[in-house]
């Protein structure tokens, strides 16, 4: 359902700094696969998902969803397809903005309906309950403003935004790696729920081994701007952190510089 061909992106291709952020990287996805993505720091992790997702535009290479070839869309029509939740709890979401007003913003994606749609008394009722499925007692906040939301509340709000209308696929980009660990435990589990409920296509981009592992039913890991492994099935469910440690070094032909791949 997605099929990354060759991609390539350098930035500052001209100058003496030049970064090779992505290079020659192809991954296929099959409807319902929840990818993890783990590298060392600069790999191109967030660049993969800036490019899929249409903020970046790639030097070379196809991105196809869905047989649509979407390589030069825009962003905004890659957004009917694509949810994104980010690692910065204070992006996804408009602080000024209630609950309940930033659900109905996300609810009315792909529909033609005004920039700032009102909120329909029956979405209201659609909107408490998908709140109550966050376990988080938002429900009963609806009409107070994001901004007094802690991180992780907002995080949470931000996954339901990305996913209320189906998304084709989801891209999460460290999206817990601003929280303490009880919540960043609790959100990822309430993404793991959501991911499962829905069925959704996932690319999760991870600091963290650990996580890599646990969550997702496959794991690629980068490297200067290529995947320099990817397993799944039997070969995952028996690798161990320090497996994939051993694997990174032989793989990369360097250590790890990135302490948080090891903690976290
Ligand atoms: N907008 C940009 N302008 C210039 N260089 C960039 C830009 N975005 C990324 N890069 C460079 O491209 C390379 C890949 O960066 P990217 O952010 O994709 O890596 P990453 O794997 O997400 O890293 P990290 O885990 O450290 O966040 C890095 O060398 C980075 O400095």
């Amino acid at each position: 359902m997605l099929e990354i061909r060759e991609l390539s992106k350098t930035f500052a291709p001209d100058k003496v700094n030049k970064e090779i952020a992505l290079d020659n990287l192809s991954l296929t996805l099959e409807e319902g696969e929840f990818i993890t993505v783990i590298g060392s720091n600069g790999a191109g992790k967030s660049t993969l998902l800036n490019c899929i997702s249409g903020v970046h535009l790639p030097d070379a290479g196809r991105i196809i969803l869905d047989g649509m070839d979407i390589t030069f869309w825009p962003e905004y029509k890659r957004s009917r397809y694509i949810g994104r939740v980010f690692q910065d709890p204070l992006l996804g979401t408009a602080f000024d903005m209630t609950i309940e007003e930033n659900l109905a913003m996300a609810y009315a994606k792909g529909k033609t309906r005004g920039l700032l749609p009102g909120v329909r008394r029956n979405e209201t009722r659609l909107f408490r309950d998908k709140l109550a499925e966050l376990g988080l007692g938002l429900e009963d906040r609806i009409r107070q403003k994001v901004g007094f939301l802690s991180g992780g509340e907002r995080q949470a709000l931000t996954l339901l935004m990305a996913t209320i209308v189906r998304p084709r696929l989801l891209l999460l980009d460290e999206h817990t790696a601003a929280l303490d660990p009880a919540t960043a435990q609790r959100v990822l589990k309430l993404t793991r729920d959501i991911v499962l409920e829905h069925q959704l296509t996932t690319i999760m981009v991870t600091h963290n081994m650990r996580e890599a592992l646990e969550y997702g039913t496959r794991t690629v890991m980068m490297h200067n701007g290529r995947l320099i492994l990817d397993i799944a099935g039997p070969e995952r469910e028996n690798m161990t952190v320090e497996k994939l440690v051993s694997l990174f070094s032989q793989r990369s032909g360097s250590g790890i510089e990135n302490d948080r791949m090891l903690l976290g």
